[in-house]
């Protein structure tokens, strides 16, 4: 791999991408800063955790002009996190070139935004519906927009923001240099590329497998009623540092969060229906440690990077491959090995093979834990915090009674009931939850179909991407069309634009939370014939 000395950066670029501790290029870096550099529209794909956010960050920052008062570059991503994400990493990469970068999304105080605006920031990174609401409001202007990057480009899609971007781009100067990232390519991005990008290199560094490879994948059939106990035994088995669990819907992920309260673990539920600050709150505590469980709907599925994730449970089974990839994704990043558990309900399979049919990876069959194997890790981990603290903290003031317990007691008996003690056990107490529907594939969908030219080696020929001529097929028109999403199910937040003068597009995306199951089917419809069905 290059060094990033190779590239020919200034040298306030190398020094903050040291002090990230970044020591040579991924591939995906190495393969795309020089074409960025050179101002080359591309589409990058590369697996999860692989470092797409600073090989579009660091040619960016290089080329910005730092004369420049007006805003020379805008990144859009799909989620109001990865919004906040994507700002901190261009912070931290343009720290010593002093460039102005500004994170712009939904919930969050529009007038705030409006004074930051002020301080003329050279990059904006946003979410498509608040950007609206402030080109509309003429708080941001796009006449000097150099670089436009889309970070998830094809999730943007599917979330029904198209009709958004178009309104964005239109106002972008067509003399423009223009990115599309993702760690999955269906080939609906085609026509997003068509209409955006000029001449674009596709610029793929997936090897034979779209998930990526350091992720131990495993998988558990059981039946619905079964799930929440083999959650509570897997957590106590693995003892993961951070893990995050996914449930489908709003309603799954409370009450789930819920459950593993009451039974002692420290997890909190992050979708959309929380408010902004909720949702800061919870992700501020789960990357500093204070919770160690994240219990999310797939708004935390895309490119959420948050270091000491080991595990990712998927607790309901996602409604496709993508999904899949992106929510495993979260652990087995930047080089660290990870955990991903699937449960499958029997009437489930079908669609897991289609999964791994997919994305080209088995993923293999392990049993339910067993009680015994919960109890055993639960105790391993008991002993794990003793030892911790006996090399960590001095023990002086509880010495003294050490030493008389000790004199009068069995030392065995008497470490063996502090253990006991500090294991805890909350197993008795009885959780149900709301069960969730199975979702099943219609076989008949998945016919292979050649698919013309592939973007960057996506799922791979013969993998029968369902979504050809599907849902983004020519028959839903072009510029004011409604883009179907895939999927009924998905939560990214109804108030995920915050609401404050939204424009009509999104409104009309809008799904009250009061719904069956609180289920967010916040854009278009699902059309009928789409592959995955949620009955
Ligand atoms: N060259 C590098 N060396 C070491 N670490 C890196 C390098 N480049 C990026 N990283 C780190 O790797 C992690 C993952 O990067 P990033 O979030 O950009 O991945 P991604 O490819 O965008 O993943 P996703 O598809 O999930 O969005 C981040 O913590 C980032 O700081
Ligand atoms: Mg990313």
């Amino acid at each position: 791999m290059k060094t990033f000395q190779e590239f020919g950066l200034e040298p306030a670029i190398l020094r903050a991408v040291t002090e990230m501790g970044f020591e040579e290029s991924t591939p995906i870096q190495e393969k795309t800063i020089p074409l960025a550099m050179e101002g080359r529209d591309l589409i990058g794909q590369a697996q999860t955790g692989t470092g797409k956010t600073a090989a579009f960050g660091i040619p960016l920052i290089h080329k910005i002009n730092m004369k420049e008062e007006r805003i020379s570059a805008l990144i859009m991503c799909p989620t109001r996190e990865l919004a906040i994400q994507v700002a901190e990493e261009i912070e931290k990469l343009g720290r010593f070139k002093g460039i102005r970068s500004l994170p712009i999304y939904g919930g969050q105080d529009i007038v705030k935004q409006i004074r930051a605006l002020k301080k003329k920031p050279q990059i904006i990174i946003g979410t498509p519906g608040r950007l609206l609401d402030h080109i509309n409001r003429k708080t941001i202007k796009l006449d000097d927009v150099q670089t436009v990057i889309l970070d998830e480009a094809d999730e943007m899609l599917d979330m029904g923001f198209m009709d958004d971007i178009q309104s964005i781009l239109k106002l972008v100067p067509e003399e423009r240099h223009t990115m599309l990232f993702s760690a999955t390519m269906p080939t609906n991005i085609q026509r997003l590329a068509q209409q955006f990008l000029r001449n674009p290199e596709h610029v793929s560094v997936i090897p034979k497998q779209v998930s990526a490879p350091l992720i131990d994948q495993a998988y558990i059939e059981l039946h619905e009623k079964q799930k929440f106990e083999a959650l509570s035994r897997l957590l106590d088995m693995e003892a993961p540092e951070l893990a995050i669990i996914f449930g489908r819907t709003k309603r799954r992920v409370d009450e789930l969060a819920e459950a593993l309260q009451k039974r002692g673990y420290a997890a909190e539920g992050l979708h959309g229906d929380l408010s902004q600050n909720q949702r800061d709150n919870v992700m501020r505590k789960f990357r500093d440690g204070s919770i160690d469980v994240l219990v999310a709907t797939d708004v935390a599925a895309r490119g959420l990077d948050v270091s000491g994730v080991t595990h990712v449970i998927n607790f309901d089974l996602p409604q496709d491959p993508e999904s899949y990839v992106h929510r495993i994704g979260r652990t087995g990043r930047a080089g660290k090995e990870g955990t991903a558990w699937t449960f499958v309900t029997p009437r489930e399979i079908d669609h897991l093979h289609f999964i791994e049919k997919v994305t080209r990876h088995k993923i293999s069959k392990k049993p339910l834990p067993s009680l015994a194997e919960a109890i055993e890790g639960k105790q391993k981990m008991t002993a794990e915090r003793i030892l911790d603290v006996l090399q960590n903290d001095a023990q002086f003031e509880f010495k003294g009674l050490a030493i008389q317990m000790l004199e009068q007691y069995d030392s065995v008996n008497l470490l063996a009931a502090a253990m006991k003690l500090l294991t805890g056990d909350k197993k008795e107490l009885n959780i149900e939850l709301t069960p969730e529907d199975p979702i099943r594939a219609r076989k008949k969908k998945f016919d292979v179909r050649s698919s013309g030219r592939r973007v960057g080696g996506g799922y791979g020929s013969g993998s029968g991407d369902r979504r050809q001529g599907g849902g983004y097929g020519s028959g839903s028109g072009s510029s004011n069309s409604r883009y179907p999403r895939k999927d009924g199910g998905r939560d990214y937040g109804s108030n995920r634009e915050g609401g404050e003068g939204r424009s009509s597009s999104s409104r009309n995306r809008e799904y009250g939370s009061n719904n069956p199951g609180n289920r967010d089917r916040s854009r278009a419809p699902r059309k009928s014939e789409d592959t995955l069905v949620n009955k």
